[in-house]
């Protein structure tokens, strides 16, 4: 059965912000065409490359990869929350699968996957009840990170597993491009931060709520030239488009972490998802991209793309 793929970025912000109408028009313009290219693909099966904003994983444990057998949704900025329509079956075998081809993954068999993860299936489905979904966590944050050769790998071998399936595939990938959202990070954490960042899970409703109340204001200072993180990147992420578009996906290894941070902000890291997403429909035939969307806006800080890929 075919393979599809849909890449896209995500913002916490997209209820909490303001743009001007008519990027906000853009924008629900493209999720409706990426609707349309799901509805249309039907598929049996999603695989979700995510990323997570230390609300499922933090410093206590943190794996480069991790295969959720069971999930549920920690409901950060109202995403979703609860149980996730995980078939632990079929993620045991790909585990198991992904081992056998000498790649390491960690596996939970209580994920808990954030707004990063869940936003596109909310965006395409409304839930994550319905449609059978198995969440792969790919580190986007926490430094260190593993070689974008090796998240490209990973993708490969979760491709392979797929290639003959008798189920329909969609691949997602949720995040990026350039962006630096106000995020701790560990190397330049207070005290205070990094007792966050190591064991932060269960925070209480006034810590998570002035989390997302710093973030939504730095949102409404970017937009207006006045917030103290970095700027977006259109150029920068043109150019991870252009890979994206090549069909040759080993031209993601030229991208090294350190240069990220510096030209595309901390939390760019997330394109790691959109690697190992495009490197699994091309272990499964050559690829053709067959919708673009692409928008710096800095009410939701995010150079937003969205981007569907078919089989040939
Ligand atoms: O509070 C957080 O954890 C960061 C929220 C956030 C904001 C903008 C773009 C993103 O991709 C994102 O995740
Ligand atoms: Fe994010």
């Amino acid at each position: 059965m075919p393979q599809a793929l849909l890449c896209m970025s995500h913002s916490p912000l997209l209820e909490h912000t303001n743009p001007p109408a008519e990027v906000k028009a853009a924008v629900e313009e493209a999720f409706e065409k990426a609707r349309a290219f799901v509805k249309d693909f039907d598929p049996d099966l999603i695989i979700n490359f995510g990323p997570d904003h230390y609300n499922g994983f933090f410093y206590d444990l943190m794996p480069p990869f991790c295969i959720g057998y069971e999930a549920l949704g920690t409901g950060d900025y109202d995403s979703w929350e609860g149980p996730i329509n995980v078939p632990t079956s079929i993620s045991q075998d790909l585990a198991e699968y992904i081992i056998s081809q000498d790649i390491d993954t960690a596996i939970s068999r209580k994920m808990e996957v954030d707004h990063g993860a869940v936003q596109p299936m909310e965006i395409m489905y409304g839930n994550l009840s319905d449609k059978p979904m198995i969440p792969i966590f790919v580190n986007s944050v926490a430094r260190p990170f593993v070689k974008v050769s090796r998240v490209r790998k990973f993708g490969q071998a979760v491709g392979e597993f797929f290639k003959n399936s008798d189920k329909k595939v969609l691949f997602i990938g949720s995040g990026g491009l350039s962006h630096d959202p106000p995020v701790p990070q560990i190397a330049t954490a207070t005290e205070e931060q990094r007792a966050f960042l190591t064991n932060g899970r269960k925070p209480t409703p006034e810590a998570r709520a002035a989390r997302q109340q710093r973030t939504i204001d730095t949102a409404i200072a970017f937009a207006k030239g006045e917030a103290d993180i970095m700027d977006l990147n259109p150029e920068w992420d043109q150019a991870f488009l252009e890979i994206c578009k090549s069909g040759d996906v080993t031209g993601f290894d030229a991208l090294n972490a350190d240069e990220m941070d510096a030209a595309a902000g901390h939390s760019s890291h997330e394109v790691r998802t959109w690697v190992a997403a495009y490197s699994a429909l091309k272990a499964c035939g050559d690829y053709e991209v067959t919708y673009e969307f692409y928008k710096p806006i800095k009410e939701y800080i995010a150079g937003f793309g969205v981007t569907t890929a078919v089989i040939k």
